[in-house]
């Protein structure tokens, strides 16, 4: 499984399986509320008393539809259990109040429902099990009133962090949680979102789940089949999105390490015979005397990720240095523009990474330019980044065979725009049409897409999303879950968080070890999306099988291993 879903496209999952007469929407939320409660058994196997307490915590919609499920669910299996309702049970939507009122049919004792308020919350005896069913991915502004006090509770804003949070299961996405972005409307730090040991979703991951506070508030995330898998399929093909417009990767739910990569990862990584500039030749242009540890960290990262052949481009001064440093590598004195477009003009080269240690000067704004005017592969990072955002006639530039691989920082420097509204807590701040005029001119189907995947608050992915559409080349905006996007829009979320967190990752020179591995994918012939996909998960998969102490030398020397493992047969 490896399809990420906004909250708009889940939405229209459902309406269209429910649209064909083969489910319905009680059906839906029947199932939804059973795997849950399946979920919550085998989360807590083992830990809880012969008769556990549960609180459900119901929300006006239909997130709290599924709480009711789950109340009787947990009920039948003999647990006492509490609904606390926020509003009133007349004003939940269809499905939700038939779920409520198959609750209350059991009567004062067996379904009794009280109104959630932050003093009935501190009134309830305390529970083995939390279930956070108030909001789901209808969550469309931020909390406000008693709502927002009890959420900020919840969330261990009076010191009860550790009495809900290890009994807390959040129904779809933890309350507060924009499934959307991994934001938390009106509250950038994310604190006023209820914090759970477990989330269980629904048929995909969302975004939310894995971007910004995301991690952090789901716990542990479960996504749950409930039987929508071929309106999905149907879904995505109607609207040209097949097979998955939005992947998170590695794909989830698969245990084997050599599997947990798509499928064919081995047929783009093996070398068959041949001479090495069969494989591709990558130059990666290195900074003056004294800075040139960075590009050849990204080279030698190039060529352990099987690149024929690199060579480092030096400015004269710096040629010794790098000499003495490495033997694997060539080396190329490139003093100025014209000779890097000469090296360039030879046909041997079949990609360029410049950026990592470059430096800002003219001479270096100059090598950008000729890169790019070069019209092949060209991994552009760190300083070539800071250098176009500068200079508005480099970046003007950029095309599809290019891939840029900005930090946040870097991405905000080149694309102060689009990372204003990224930044602006408030969500009423949506994506700007007006200022995307540009990639309207240049794919006005990727403009339709991105239109259809917004949701109420911009995510780092959108971002990356809109960057790609407005400058025309691959774009992968770093971070704990890295977003990668192609200007036709298809983009992916590599997912560094959860069961793959590699926190030691944020180590110097990283960033560096990742550009060259891109590079050496590029020089070896892959599209820029995918260099960047498969580059992200061998850096991460690298930090895993290194641990924690690792350096970003120690990248380079982890990725024999890591491609022992996607090869084996
Ligand atoms: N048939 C279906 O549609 C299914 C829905 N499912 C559940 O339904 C959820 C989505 O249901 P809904 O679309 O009703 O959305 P939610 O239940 O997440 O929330 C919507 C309700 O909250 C209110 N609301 C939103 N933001 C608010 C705020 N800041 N302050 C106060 N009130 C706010 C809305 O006005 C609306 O009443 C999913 O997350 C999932 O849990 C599942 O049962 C699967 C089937
Ligand atoms: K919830």
């Amino acid at each position: 499984m490896s399809q990420l879903l906004t909250a708009a496209e889940m939405r229209d999952v459902e309406a269209a399986a429910i649209a064909t007469g083969e489910v319905t929407g009680a059906e839906l939320m029947a199932r939804a509320g059973a795997a849950v409660v399946a979920a919550i058994r085998a989360e807590w196997e083992g830990e809880l008393p012969t008769q556990p307490r549960a609180v459900v915590l119901a929300g006006p919609g239909n997130n709290g539809g599924d709480g009711f499920a789950i109340a009787r669910g947990l009920r039948d299996l003999g647990w006492s259990v509490r609904v606390l309702l926020a509003g009133q049970a007349g004003a939940l939507p269809p499905d939700a109040r038939a779920q409520h009122d198959r609750w209350a049919a059991g009567g004062a004792a067996r379904g009794a429902v009280l109104p959630l308020t932050l003093e009935t919350l501190r009134d309830e005896p305390a529970a083995d099990i939390y279930v956070d069913a108030l909001f789901g991915i209808g969550l469309g502004r931020p909390l406000g009133g008693d709502l927002a006090r009890v959420v900020a509770h919840l969330a261990g804003a009076d010191g009860t962090l550790g009495l809900y949070q290890p009994r807390m299961v959040a129904v779809d996405v933890p309350s507060g949680l924009d499934a959307d972005s991994g934001r938390v409307p009106g509250d950038p730090a994310g604190a006023a979102a209820v914090r759970a040991r477990l989330t269980v979703t629904f048929d995909s991951p969302k975004p939310g789940h894995y971007l910004g506070h995301g991690p952090d508030l789901c716990g542990r995330l479960v996504v749950a089949d409930i039987g929508l898998a071929h309106a999905r399929a149907r879904q995505g093909a109607a609207r040209g999105l097949a097979p998955a417009r939005t992947r998170v990767v590695p794909p989830l739910g698969i245990a084997d390490p050599r599997r947990s990569v798509w499928p064919d990862i081995a047929g783009l990584l093996t070398k068959r015979q041949g001479h090495k500039y069969q494989h591709g030749h990558a130059m990666v242009l290195t900074g003056g005397v004294g800075r040139g540890g960075a590009a050849r960290m990204a080279a030698k990262a190039a060529l352990r990720i099987g690149a024929g052949a690199v060579t480092l481009g030096c400015p004269p001064a710096a040629v010794l240095e790098s000499a003495s440093h490495v033997d694997a590598l060539m080396l190329h004195r490139v003093p100025d523009a014209a000779a890097l477009t000469e090296a360039l003009s030879g046909g041997r080269i079949t990609a360029l990474c410049l950026g990592p240690g470059l430096g800002t000067g003219e001479r270096e704004a100059a090598l950008v330019g000729a890169a790019l005017d070069w019209g092949g592969a060209v991994l552009l990072d760190a300083d070539a980044i800071t250098l176009m955002a500068g200079e508005a006639t480099l970046a003007a530039k950029l095309h599809d065979r290019c891939l840029l691989t900005p930090h946040p920082g870097e991405f905000r420097r080149l694309f102060p725009d689009i990372a204003g509204r990224l930044d602006d807590p408030d969500p009423s701040l949506r994506y700007d049409e007006a200022a995307d005029a540009d990639a309207q001119a240049r794919s006005r189907a990727a403009r339709e897409d991105l239109a259809a995947q917004r949701g109420p608050m911009m995510s780092t992915l959108d971002a990356a999303r809109e960057a790609a559409a407005h400058c025309g080349a691959t774009v992968l905006l770093k971070g704990p879950a890295t977003a990668i996007a192609a200007p036709s829009g298809a983009a992916v979320v590599h997912r560094a968080v959860y069961d793959r967190a590699a926190p030691w990752l944020a180590t110097a020179g990283a960033g560096d070890v990742l550009a060259g591995l891109a590079c050496g994918l590029l020089a070896r012939g892959l599209a820029p999306p995918v260099a960047a996909e498969l580059a992200a998960q061998i850096h991460v998969d690298a930090a895993l099988s290194f641990g924690p102490g690792l350096t970003a030398e120690d990248l380079p020397r982890q990725v024999p291993q890591v491609l022992a493992r996607y090869l084996a047969p």
